[in-house]
């Protein structure tokens, strides 16, 4: 669109140039300015970037319109603009730093060159080039930011990294059995005795009763101890997840799998695999498994080379495995291959007698991470805790005194908070439910058992007894839905 210019108005012909066209046409704003600074030229993108139009500003001194502030609002004197002052000494200027005020009282960021313009080796004017960088600020912003967030999750990782570092020489540094009642020291004189056999041994007893503790032990007292011992809570993952915990998986295997990753059989290597809550696997995973222990070899998910892998295998459970077997729950077959060399570890209660050097081994760790000086428990207070039933064994144990060494003003523990609900009873009890809960509860154990699979030889209304259409029916009643669960 060519721009009308009124003929009054005072056009330096020899100022402007023959190719008015082309500056037309260009992108970028375009002014021309005479000797006293006053418009002569405005090409129609500077129109539309200001909102001024040509006829508001020819011959007017723009600087004044739309150049007398800085971004912070703070006036800016016309002896400070680089193109008044490229004016005045000839020389060329490129601001990157700089607003222009628009018509209509806002602002945007500009780019800018003045340029003077001499006839007859004569300064005649100058030429300023402009264009609103609004967009290349944003992405500059947006950049910042990103990399301020980027910097915030290294420096988070980093710490976590540490803390997981700390949190890990301090798992592996203590792997003390404390206790010398018989059934402990029977136990471990087996531990002694399998340790340096490559032997997969099934590590079976409630639940806080000292299950990993003893597997660490095992490692510790093997051959295999300078290399990694890698555990796996089988229950902490859904059973495709697992999968790709315990094999890994190559780039692309699945969504999300952005890069090749090696499962926990690989990096336990020459060390040994410790598969806590074994009978949590489900009847797919613990086919591969069986596998795995047989053939000594797998293939990452997506993947098809072979793995060979030497590594010692222990498991552990808090359930009767040869009743989930019973129950179709559990491989027979895989049951045989685990539990090669049982080892049954005594609950709490079996084993009172070792209550004083058990509460003296974990009032020395507390003390440690409490930065406390506790020396032990009243006597009162030892008796009390010899009268206990101790569902939650060694770690709830451990919780209590740990709670009383919190609250405690004195260097001797007197063990005021036991659970009264559990005194003197010789059972562990479970929390009290209704018939539907309980139900509830007993469908999604066997579901995630046998990975939802409800129909079929393999499938939970089978196991159950109730044909999978009931099933089905029971499960929308008592609002089961399956759950994708994700750890670590
Ligand atoms: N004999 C023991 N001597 C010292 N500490 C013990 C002993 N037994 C258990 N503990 C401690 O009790 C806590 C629970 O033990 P651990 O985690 O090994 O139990 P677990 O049987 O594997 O539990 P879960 O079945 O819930 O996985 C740990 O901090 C462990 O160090």
């Amino acid at each position: 669109m060519a721009t009308k210019i009124p003929a009054t108005m005072p056009l330096d012909k020899h100022f402007l140039p023959e190719n008015q066209l082309l500056l037309n046409a260009v992108g970028e704003g375009i002014y021309g300015f005479d000797l006293n600074g006053n418009a002569v030229f405005i090409n129609p993108a500077a129109e539309r970037m200001t909102g001024w139009k040509n006829e508001e500003l020819l011959g007017k001194n723009i600087h004044n319109c739309h150049h007398h502030s800085h971004a912070d609002g703070s006036h800016y004197p016309q002896e400070d603009c680089p193109i008044y002052n490229t004016l005045k000494d000839g020389i060329a200027r490129e601001i990157t730093h700089d607003v222009f005020w628009r018509k209509d009282g806002s602002s945007f960021p500009v780019y800018y060159s003045s340029t003077p313009v001499y006839r007859d080796n004569k300064l005649i004017g100058v030429v300023a080039i402009f264009r609103d960088i609004s967009i290349q600020k944003q992405t500059e912003q947006s950049l910042r930011h990103a990399l301020a967030q980027v910097q915030a999750l290294s420096e988070q990782l980093a710490s976590e990294n540490h803390y997981l570092q700390a949190e890990l020489a301090d798992k592996t540094g203590d792997v003390d059995i404390s206790g010398g009642s018989a059934v402990i020291r029977h136990m471990i004189q087996q531990l002694h005795m399998v340790a340096n056999t490559d032997s997969t041994v099934l590590i079976c007893g409630e639940n806080g009763t000292g299950k990993e503790l003893v597997a660490r032990n095992l490692h510790q007292l093997s051959r295999r101890k300078d290399k990694p011992m890698i555990s796996v809570n089988c229950a902490a993952f859904s059973a495709s997840l697992l999968e790709s915990e315990l094999f890994g998986h190559e780039k692309g295997a699945f969504t999300g799998a952005t890069s090749q990753r090696k499962g926990r059989f690989e990096l336990a290597h020459q060390g040994t695999l410790f598969l806590d809550e074994v009978a949590e696997l489900s009847l797919e995973a613990q086919s591969k498994l069986l596998r795995v222990i047989q053939e000594q070899s797998f293939e990452r998910l997506g993947g098809s080379e072979t793995i060979k892998v030497d590594i010692r295998l222990v498991a552990a459970s808090h359930h009767d495995l040869l009743k989930r077997v019973e129950q179709g729950l559990f491989r027979m077959d895989l049951y045989y291959r685990l539990n090669v060399f049982p080892i049954q570890v005594p609950p709490l209660r079996a084993r009172l007698g070792d209550m004083p050097e058990l509460v003296s081994h974990i009032l020395h760790t507390l003390n440690r991470k409490l930065g406390k000086k506790i020396r032990g428990v009243s006597q009162k207070g030892l008796k009390k805790l010899m009268t206990y039933s101790w569902p939650g064994n060694v770690r709830e144990l451990q919780n209590i005194l740990e709670r009383e060494a919190i609250l405690s003003q004195t260097d001797i523990l007197h063990i005021h908070a036991m659970p009264t609900h559990h005194l003197q009873t010789q059972t562990a009890a479970s929390p009290l439910q209704t018939l539907a809960e309980a139900e509830a509860q007993h469908i999604e154990q066997t579901l995630k058992q046998l990975n939802w699979r409800i129909s079929g030889a393999n499938g939970a209304a089978n196991v159950l007894g109730v044909p999978p259409s009931t099933l089905r029916s029971r499960m929308k009643k008592l609002g089961i839905t399956r759950q994708i669960t994700r750890a670590c």
